[in-house]
Formats: structure tokens, sequence, C-alpha cells
């Protein structure tokens, strides 16, 4: 999906919503255990009951690496479930030396490899230019670069000084002489507000992939109102706040209900601030 392609989904759908698929096997709900694949039963559900209300989905590739080849199965499932009007997104904070990474990336981007065909995947930048650029041979796909997470040890490394600006900042700077705003985007935690504007005058066109809203209590009108630019350029997540609103036969709905209470919010944002 091209930039342009995102943002007139964002337009159409009024949303800028990435429900996250972090589907823990043990969180399911039980009347879905005895199916032959819950946990792809569990996402096709969330899926269906949310698609008219976001743009993308993310699913964390630990909680099905956890399951092993069954896990890997339920992943390739989910993946060619999402309609390809959404931009998918495999959070795997991958990077290695070079040859590696590009492993990763045909794990990710080559489904005549690995029966996977993710818009994007999320990669640690700490490794330098050389482990991320194997992910930019493949036409057409993201990376998104982990730049100022929403974990409180965020702060160990990513905001220390370095030659006067804190070491996401030369993330930021330094990687956009791998490729421009139409391959690259960053994670830019929701718990971060106050670093948003700084961030938007370093870097003003990318999309920010923005994590945190929901259970880890990030503000949706603050990242807005801060992050926003003329073409949106954020694809907000929440992950256990719309999957897990409900435990029960209902399970489905309650997401949707979430997920539509956002969709909600968002296009009031959207009016506001996308200019
Ligand atoms: O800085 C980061 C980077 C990634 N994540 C991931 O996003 C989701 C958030 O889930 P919630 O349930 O909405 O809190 C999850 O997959 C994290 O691993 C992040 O939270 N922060």
């Amino acid at each position: 999906m091209t930039y342009e392609e995102l943002f007139q989904q964002i337009s159409s759908k009024k949303s800028y919503l990435c429900v996250g698929l972090d589907t823990d096997i043990r969180k399911i709900p039980a009347h879905l255990l005895k199916t032959a694949d819950p946990v792809f039963e569990f996402n096709k559900q969330i899926i269906d009951a949310t698609v008219d209300h976001c743009v993308s989905y993310k699913p964390n590739v630990a909680f099905y690496e956890a399951q092993g080849a069954k896990g890997w199965e339920s992943l390739q499932k989910t993946i060619e479930y999402i309609p390809n009007t959404h931009f998918t997104i495999a959070d795997a904070k991958r990077g290695d030396i070079g040859n590696t990474s590009g492993l990763y990336a045909r794990t990710f981007f080559d489904p005549a490899s690995s029966g996977l065909d993710f818009d994007s995947v999320t990669v640690a930048p700490y490794m330098g230019s050389d482990s991320v650029k194997p992910f930019l041979e493949f036409e057409n796909k993201w990376v998104i670069l982990l730049a100022l997470t929403s974990n409180t040890g965020s702060s160990d490394f990513q905001r220390l000084n370095i030659e006067g600006s804190a070491l996401y900042e030369h993330v930021l700077r330094t990687s956009q002489t791998w490729a421009g705003a139409d391959r690259i985007m960053y994670v830019v935690g929701a718990t971060q507000a106050s670093e948003f504007q700084k961030i938007r005058s370093i870097i003003p066109d990318h999309f920010l992939l923005v994590p945190g809203v929901g259970a880890q209590g990030g503000n949706l009108e603050e990242v807005s109102r801060f992050g926003m630019n003329a073409h949106c350029g954020l694809l907000v997540n929440a992950s256990r706040s719309i999957i897990y609103a409900g435990n029960g036969l209902d399970f489905a709905e309650k997401a949707k209900a979430e997920a539509l209470l956002l969709q909600n919010e968002m296009e009031i944002y959207l009016d506001k601030y996308c200019k």
C-alpha cells in the first residue's frame, strides 16, 4: 500500500485506528477453545467486527511465535484473511547484520518463501543502516523504525543526550537518508505526547505508528493535536482495550463497540487537526 492509498483509506473511513491482534491463547473466550484453530477463529471474528472502523491491523508476532508452528499457521491464516484495503503491520521488532536482516525481510514480505505477505514490519534501528536496508529492498513494503517507545524504559537509552540531541532524534534524522516518507514510518508511544511537536519539526511528513492508547493510558486527543499532519500521518494502535473488551459469546460485539468509540473520536480530530 502506498502513502497516498493509506491516506485515502483514512479519509474515506474517517479513522486512523490500527487494531492490535495480540491474541493470547490464555485470554480468548472459552467457547472458542473447542475450534480447530482458536487463535484464528478469534482473530477472524475480531476482524469481521472491526473492519469498518479501522484502517490497519497489527499482529504482534510474539503472541504467535509463543505457540510454535501452530502459531505461525494462525498468523498466516490471519494475514490472508485481512482485506487488502487494510494496512498490515508485523510487530516483530527485527534487525540484525545485513544478510540476516535480509532473511527477516523475506519472512514477512515474501509469501513465496514464508507464506506471509505483510505491508510493513517494525525494526529496531540500533544496528544501523546496513541492518535496515535489506527490508527496504522489497518494493512497496514499509519499515517502521522504533523511535521513542511507549514504555517507561524508553528513557534508559532513547532519551540519552548525545551531542545536544536525544538518541531517538538522531534515529529520526539519520534514517531519513535511507529512504523517504513513502517507505519509512516511526514508532512513537502515545504516552510520549510532550515530544510530538519536536518530532514533527524533524519529520513533518512521515507516518507515525502510535501504540499506547487504551491499556497504557495514552491520550488520543493530545496525540492527534500534536502529531497529526496534512495527510493525517498517524496510525494509532489499540490492542487489549479492543480485543479483550469482552470475554463471553459477545466478545466481538464488545470489540466493535470499543473500536467504534475510537473511530468516532478520530473523526472529530481529523476534522480539527488534519490540515
Ligand atoms: O513502543 C511500543 C512499541 C510497541 N508496542 C506494542 O503495541 C501493542 C500495544 O498493546 P496495548 O494492549 O494496546 O497496550 C503491543 O503489541 C506492544 O507490544 C507498544 O506498546 N509500545
